[in-house]
C-alpha cells in the first residue's frame, strides 16, 4: 500500500519467556489518527517503541517510510518520528527553549527563536515560557513543550504514548483537541497510546484494541458505538457509556426536582 506510512508484519517481541507483542499484522495509512488500547501490560508500549527503535522485534519486520527500521540509522529515524512518552519526560537541566530544540540541535541544526516561538504557539503556550526550567511549569504546561518538541523536526509521523496520563480531566480534553486539531493542520500520521477508551473515540480515525499482546479489535469509533469489535473491545466502551447514561439519569432526575 504506497499511502501506508507504517506496517507491522508479524511482528513479535518476547522478553524470556513473556510474549509482550504476539504476532502484530498492520499498516497505518497516511493523514490517520489512530488510538491504541487495551489492558495494562497488553503490549501496547513495546508495540510503540518498535517503531522508533527503543526496542526491537523478536521476529518480524516494522516498515517505515518504505523501509526496515532495524536499518534505517537512529537519528534519522528521530528526525523523521516525533514521540511524547510519558515515561521520557523533557530534560530537567534545560529550559523549555532548550528542550524544544534538542532534537534539531542532535542533528546539527539549530533552532532560531522564531521557529520556537511558533511551536510554542502550536500548543498554545505563551512566548515568555522559553527561559523557564520544566521544574517551574505546570503538568500540562510541561506535556504541551513535550508536544512542541516533538513538532520540532517536523516529523511525518508522531507517537503518543499515554501523553496526557497524569493530567486533571479538563486540561487532558483541552490538549486532546489540540493535538487532534495540530493532527489535522500539520498533516500529520499520529498513534496514541491511552488507556482511556473515551479519549480514543472522541480524537480518533481508527481504535486498535490491544490484548495479551495481539490486536484483537480494528474499527472507527463509530462501528465501536453500534457494536463491532468483539467482547474485549465491547468491554472498554461499556465503561464511558455506562457514566454517560448515569450522567444523563442524573440531569434528567434534577430537571424534575
Ligand atoms: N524491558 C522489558 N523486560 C521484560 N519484560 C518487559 C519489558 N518491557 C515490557 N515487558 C513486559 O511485556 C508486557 C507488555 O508490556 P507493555 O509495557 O508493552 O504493556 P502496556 O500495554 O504498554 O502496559 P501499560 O498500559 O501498563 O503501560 C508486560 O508483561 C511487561 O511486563
Amino acid at each position: 500500500m504506497p499511502d501506508s506510512v507504517i506496517h507491522f508484519r508479524a511482528v513479535a517481541r518476547h522478553f524470556d519467556d513473556v510474549i509482550a507483542v504476539g504476532g502484530v499484522d498492520l499498516s497505518v495509512a497516511a493523514g490517520c489518527f489512530v488510538a491504541l488500547v487495551g489492558a495494562s501490560g497488553s503490549g501496547k508500549s513495546t508495540l510503540m517503541k518498535m517503531v522508533n527503535g527503543l526496542e526491537q522485534p523478536t521476529t518480524g519486520q516494522v516498515i517505515f517510510a518504505g523501509e526496515d527500521v532495524s536499518t534505517q540509522p537512529p537519528a534519522k529515524l528521530r528526525r523523521r518520528i516525533g514521540y511524547v512518552f510519558q515515561s521520557i519526560g523533557l530534560f530537567p537541566h534545560m529550559n523549555v527553549a532548550e528542550n524544544i530544540g534538542i532534537g534539531p540541535r542532535l542533528s546539527g541544526q539549530r533552532l532560531g527563536d522564531g521557529r520556537i516561538r511558533a511551536l510554542l504557539e502550536l500548543v498554545e503556550l505563551e512566548a515568555d515560557m522559553t527561559s523557564r526550567m520544566p521544574d517551574e511549569l505546570s503538568g500540562g504546561q510541561r506535556q504541551r513543550v513535550g508536544v512542541a518538541r516533538a513538532l520540532a523536526n517536523e516529523p511525518e509521523l508522531l507517537l503518543m504514548d499515554e501523553p496526557f496520563g497524569a493530567l486533571d480531566p479538563i486540561t487532558r480534553d483541552a490538549l486532546g483537541e489540540r493535538v487532534r486539531a495540530l493532527h489535522d493542520a500539520l498533516g500529520l500520521t499520529s498513534i496514541m497510546v491511552t488507556h482511556d477508551m473515551a479519549e480514543a473515540l472522541l480524537l480518533a480515525d481508527r481504535v486498535l484494541v490491544m490484548d495479551a499482546g495481539l490486536i484483537v479489535a480494528d474499527e472507527t469509533p463509530a462501528a465501536l458505538l453500534a457494536g463491532k469489535g468483539g467482547e474485549i473491545a465491547q468491554g472498554l466502551v461499556a465503561v464511558p457509556r455506562a457514566q454517560a447514561e448515569k450522567l444523563a439519569a442524573m440531569e434528567r432526575e434534577g430537571s424534575r426536582s
